[in-house]
């Protein structure tokens, strides 16, 4: 029997971006990519991600979050999880920071309000071989990459950033004439990315004002991407499109970003809502090898 066999999780969302955390701090196992699927796959538990807390590896953090996506693939940065992270972590706890870690590094948390924190993302990564790109490429404001959908304009030279995570970004006027169910799967797995990469369109509403939808990498479309949004604004800014601070409208709602001039540091505010809490069934993981 899989060890997560009846273990607590918490169901969540950040804005409609689906986020399951399960706490496995002490445990001394973790979430393997066939368990996420099976969970991923269940009627009552489907997510976009699912963060998994073990113990952390430094001073002063309160866990280390592994982020899976449904597919079962692992990603470095999950802005929306970060936050539904923040509130089980501070849900018993005065104080108004703490630190995580993840795989993209480590990451201060700070509550807002009963349901709405801050997160510091990290500074961007804007080489090409950091995103990874497959080829070497000078100018990630705008890379060598076209795509001509059917009945709307080409698609082209999107920004690519990575925020601990690979994101390619088309700055588009005709924000609706794309349907991105048909187009992103097939941008995801451009080979000129490598590690694959969470496709959006934006829309520059002002310079202060970015509209975005994403398709993300292992999870498909989604209501919004934290991650994504911090990217759409490091890119807009560095084209001079946006100042250095925007709010980016997703399908779920809106989150407020910071590109900080002082640091580099990319921070995001955003809502959280709390779901349910439940145990995993056992009978979820009997063909968990699939
Ligand atoms: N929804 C997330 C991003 C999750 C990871 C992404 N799909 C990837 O594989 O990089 C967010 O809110 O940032």
């Amino acid at each position: 029997m899989s060890p997560l066999a009846n273990r607590l999780v918490t169901k969540m969302n950040g804005l409609g971006n689906e986020i399951l955390v399960v706490d496995l701090r002490g445990a001394g196992f973790g979430v393997s990519a066939p368990e996420a699927r099976a969970i991923a796959r269940s009627k009552g538990l489907a997510f976009d991600q699912l963060m998994a807390l073990s113990d952390p590896r430094s001073e002063g953090a309160e866990a280390y979050v592994t982020i899976l996506n449904a597919d079962g693939s692992e990603a470095g940065a999950c802005g929306n999880g970060a936050r539904c992270v923040a509130w089980t972590l501070f849900r018993d706890d005065a104080r108004d920071e703490i630190f995580i870690e993840t795989a993209a590094g480590r990451l201060a948390c700070r509550r807002l309000g009963e349901w709405r924190f801050e997160v510091e993302m990290g500074a961007p990564r804007l080489a090409w071989t950091d995103i990874p790109l497959a080829k070497p490429t000078e100018d990630t404001t705008a890379i060598d990459l076209a795509f001509g959908p059917s009945g709307a304009p080409l698609l082209q030279k999107p920004a690519v950033v990575s925020m601990g995570n690979p994101h390619a970004i088309f700055f588009v006027e005709d924000f609706d004439a794309y349907d991105l169910a048909v187009i992103g799967p097939a941008l995801e797995h451009d080979p000129i990315f490598p590690e694959r990469a969470n496709i959006s369109l934006a829309r520059i509403v002002s310079r202060d004002h970015i509209e975005l939808k994403v398709w993300e990498r292992g999870a498909g479309l989604t209501r919004a991407c934290g991650s994504a949004a911090c990217a759409a604004l490091v890119a807009a800014a560095r084209k001079n499109l946006t100042g250095r601070r925007a709010t980016v409208s997703l399908p779920g709602g809106d989150l407020d970003i910071v590109w900080r001039e002082s640091d580099d540091m990319v921070v995001m505010a955003g809502p959280v809502e709390f779901e349910f809490e439940t145990e995993l069934d056992p009978g979820l993981f009997a063909d968990a090898a699939a």
